[in-house]
């Protein structure tokens, strides 16, 4: 089972995803994604869930038609884990 980070790995890591905003109450992060229609927020939501099934990492999320609301953390360690941060640099990278 993977681990929550430790705050000194968290902060190093969240160095890194300066785009994302780290929720102390849930112990999660999230990031919000804007696209120029519903069928191009979709075609990304497709490509974020092909990444989720492929590492067995699922997001917490919510579309509002051009809008994705993505959240990560890891339930089974109860809260962020390194398997977010490699999420979150998934998700960025799919977008170029
Ligand atoms: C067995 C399976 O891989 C686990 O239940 C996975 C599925 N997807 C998951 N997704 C997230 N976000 N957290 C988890 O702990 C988790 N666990």
């Amino acid at each position: 089972m993977v681990a929550k980070l430790t705050v000194a790995a968290r902060e190093k890591a969240l160095a890194g995803l300066t785009d994302w905003t780290f929720d102390e109450a849930k112990d999660a992060i999230s990031r919000q994604f804007s696209f120029e229609n519903f069928s191009e927020a979709f075609a990304f939501m497709t490509r974020v869930a092909l990444l989720a099934e492929k590492a067995g990492h699922h997001p917490e999320w919510s579309n509002v038609y051009d809008t994705v609301s993505i959240i990560l953390n890891t339930h089974d360690a109860g809260g962020l884990s390194q398997k977010d941060i490699e999420m979150a640099g998934k998700v960025d990278a799919l977008l170029g």
